[in-house]
């Protein structure tokens, strides 16, 4: 008799309020994992100093991301902040296919929409030591007006409200100690008992 576990990959989704740290805790996860697949998502957003188009995002106009809407090219949408953002189809498919882990960042609204696709995906919310610590590391990263990141602090409450829908729940510290829990998640996945396919 053989045993193996399941050949498709592993669906990550990853939340938390902005400025808790996603972004930074995605970039070193990807150096720690080098295995794990990220998803780019698709925004109507404004490219930040430093972000690169097809690494951090697709930067798309709204018209080209309504384009995608109705051509079906999105897993799920949402509208943050007064933007759109988005999960490209076929990347993930594709990937998970494969049988790689796929890893999104995305909104609470995102998460729900993929919950009802992908019921066997693992949902972690990435959550800041304290809310004082939330306001400080999105002042810090100095990218928001004043009325961007009122906007933003306002979302973080609805997203915590949310929390519920998740399975795990990381603070986000220290990036390392946060990048461990994470990789501790995705590798206890992977052992799980349901996932095992035996055969003669
Ligand atoms: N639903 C959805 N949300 C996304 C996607 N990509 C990013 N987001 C979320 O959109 C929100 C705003 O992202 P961003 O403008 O980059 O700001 P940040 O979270 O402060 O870095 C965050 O909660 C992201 O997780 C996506 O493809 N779909
Ligand atoms: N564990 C941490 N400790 C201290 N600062 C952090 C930590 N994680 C992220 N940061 C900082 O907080 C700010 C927001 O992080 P970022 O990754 O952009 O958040 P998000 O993608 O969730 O909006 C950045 O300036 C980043 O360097």
């Amino acid at each position: 008799m053989k045993a193996h576990y399941q050949t498709r990959g592993l669906l990550i989704v990853l939340s938390g309020p902005s400025g808790v740290g996603k972004g930074t805790v995605c970039a070193a996860l990807r150096k720690r994992m080098p295995e794990l697949a990220y998803s780019v998502s698709a925004t109507t957003r404004a490219p930040r100093e430093g972000e690169r188009e097809g690494v951090n995002y697709f930067f798309k106009t709204v018209e080209e991301f309504k384009q995608m809407i109705e051509r079906e090219e999105l897993i799920e949408w949402a509208q943050y902040v007064g933007n759109y953002y988005g999960t490209p189809r076929r990347f993930v498919e594709e990937t998970l296919a494969q049988g790689k882990d796929v890893l999104l960042e995305i909104d609470v609204q995102g998460a729900h929409q993929v919950k009802q696709r992908f019921p066997e995906g693992i949902f972690i919310f990435l959550l800041p030591p304290t809310m004082e610590e939330l306001k400080n590391r999105i002042v810090h990263r100095g990218t928001e007006s004043e009325v961007t990141l009122a906007h933003r602090l306002n979302a973080a409450a609805d997203e915590f409200k949310q929390i519920h829908q998740y399975d795990y729940v990381v603070i986000n510290d220290e990036v390392e100690k946060a990048c461990e829990r994470v990789e501790a998640i995705i590798k206890a996945e992977h052992c799980r008992v349901d996932r095992l396919v035996m055969t003669e």
